[in-house]
Parts: structure tokens; sequence; C-alpha cells
């Protein structure tokens, strides 16, 4: 039969028998999580963002045809979102105080983890983390500090400061938000760039970044930091932040690749104590997708 001959009823019919099928499957694949879930041990921390990340990339390498990738992005973000408080009981703290930038964390949130996940709202960076050790949330949602033109982010007490104090068992940094973000529209604000954090390590996605906390002793340049890390086999994507304590200056630093908190190169960073006397690996990402990825 010519194409245009089928009527407007069969090609309805045709498309119930196709949301039966991705509802069959949706249903499947809620199945399949339960038992991921079981198979992970610890219902404590069922979030793997790293995951996520990889389901992401496949699926829009594959992607083809006229469905918008945007469109395919926010359909699996609200479908894991679901998936993760099918698992457990899972709440996310975020960090919104004031108008304006407050709400678009909130919404960053719900974009990201979808509407059945908990959001729990925190007046402070602060206690974002605090939520998240004393397991009240589950992860948290805190702004990612920004260089502003040459200068980086200097802050009297910064969020990620703690997150050095942990010693790798407290929060840490596990996904950076958006992962994928709509273009740029005239008259349309940009989402905020925030980092997930959670009381787990980063995995290893193949494109990955890693935070660091750097101390050194008063008046490091970020030139003479990057060098030290350069000089241990580190490539520095750049200083993110500064927070200055009298002689001690700790550097919030992001470095490209996965690197685990026992990687040799550290060791190596710290060797002579100067200028980097102390380094601790916080956490890190998947890098997010460029704009093109949508295109
Ligand atoms: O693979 C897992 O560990 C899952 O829990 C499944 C799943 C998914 O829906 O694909 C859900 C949540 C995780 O953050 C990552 C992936």
């Amino acid at each position: 039969m010519p194409q245009n001959s089928v009527s407007l009823d069969q090609l309805r019919r045709e498309i119930d028998r196709i949301d039966e099928s991705i509802h069959d499957l949706l249903i499947q694949r809620s199945a399949l999580v339960e038992r991921v879930a079981v198979a992970k041990g610890d219902r404590a921390v069922v979030l793997r963002p790293g995951r996520e990340a990889e389901i992401l990339r496949r699926l829009l390498a594959r992607h083809r045809g006229q469905f918008p990738r945007m469109a395919l992005v926010r359909i699996w973000r609200e479908m894991i979102g679901a998936l993760l408080a099918i698992q457990a009981p899972f709440a996310v703290a975020v960090h919104a105080e004031g108008e304006g930038r407050g709400a678009s964390f909130v919404e960053l949130a719900r974009n990201h983890f979808g509407v059945v996940v908990p959001l729990q709202i925190c007046r402070t960076p602060g206690q974002v983390v605090r939520a998240v050790a004393d397991g009240e949330a589950s992860a948290g949602l805190v702004p990612l500090p920004q260089a502003v033109g040459s200068d980086v982010a200097e802050e009297a007490e910064p969020w990620w400061t703690s997150l050095a104090a942990g010693r790798g068992e407290g929060p840490r940094v596990v996904a950076r938000l958006p992962f994928v973000a709509p273009p740029p529209a005239p008259g349309v604000p940009e989402p905020p760039q925030a980092l997930v954090i959670a009381c787990r390590d980063h995995d290893e996605t193949g494109d990955d970044r890693t935070l660091m906390v750097l101390e050194s002793g008063p008046d490091v340049s970020r030139d003479r930091l990057r060098a030290a890390v350069a000089a241990a086999g580190l490539d520095s994507a750049g200083v993110l932040a500064v927070c200055r304590h009298g002689d001690v200056w700790l550097h919030l630093i992001e470095i490209l690749g996965h690197v685990p908190a026992a990687d040799p190169r550290l060791a190596r960073l710290t060797a002579t104590r100067e200028p980097v006397a102390h380094v601790s690996v916080v956490g890190g990402y998947a890098t997010p997708l460029p704009p093109e990825a949508l295109a």
C-alpha cells in the first residue's frame, strides 16, 4: 500500500502499539534496576553518575532522526531519577538561597534528578555538605566556584575546604551539572554550574576531570602551582578557587582525567612539600557534553 493511502486511524493504532512496547520496556527496565540495587549490596549510596554519563553519551552517539536530542536526554534523566528513588530512599539537598539564582539551582536539580526525587532546600552550601555528611540527604547540589575573568573565586569559608578535611570518608564531588545544557537562547538565563556531592568515589568513564585541594604556604602564584602540578605528571585544567587562612592557602584545582586518591603522582606532588605541602582528591566527574553533542 502506498504510504499516503494509510489512514490516520491506522497510523494512530501503530503509535498505540509503539507506546505499549515502550511502556513494557520501561516496566522491564525498572525490574532490572531492582536487581541492580540488590547486586550493589550497599543501599546507602545507589547513585552512579559515571554510569549515567556513559548511558547518555552512548545514546546520543547512536541517535538519528528528527526526535530532539535534548528531549532524549530529558526522558532518560527523568527515568534514571525515578529509578534511583526505587532503589533506596533518595533525597537531594540543594543550596537555594535567595531569588533567581536559588530558583535556578532548584530547576537544575529537577532537570537532573526528575520529579520523583525529593529536594531538601538548604540556605548555605555548608548546610548541603552537612546534610550529605550526616546521611540526611543522599546527594547534594553545591555551586561550582568559578573564576571571574582572570581572578579565581576567593571565599572566606568555602564549602569545598570541608571536603578536603573529610580524608576520603565523607562527601566528595561525583558529578557536574548541567551534564548537557540546552544551547544558549537570547533572553534566557543560562543554567548555573553546580557540583553534585555524595559519600562515594567518582567513577572513571573515559572522559573525566578530577578535583583536588592543594595546601601551600602564602603567596604561591597560580603559575608556580601549575608548574608543580605539571612536574608531578598531572595535567591541570585550572585553579577554580582559593581560600587564604593566614599562612595556609588552600587551592581548589581541576585536573584533566580520572585520578584516584592512591595515584603515585600525588606523592610526587608533595615529595618536597614545596610549594604543595598537602594534596587531597575531593572527587571528580564525567566531563559534561559540549553543546555540539545536541546538534
Ligand atoms: O547501574 C546502576 O547502578 C543503576 O542503579 C541503574 C541506573 C539506571 O537507571 O540505568 C540508575 C541509577 C544510577 O545512578 C545509574 C544507573
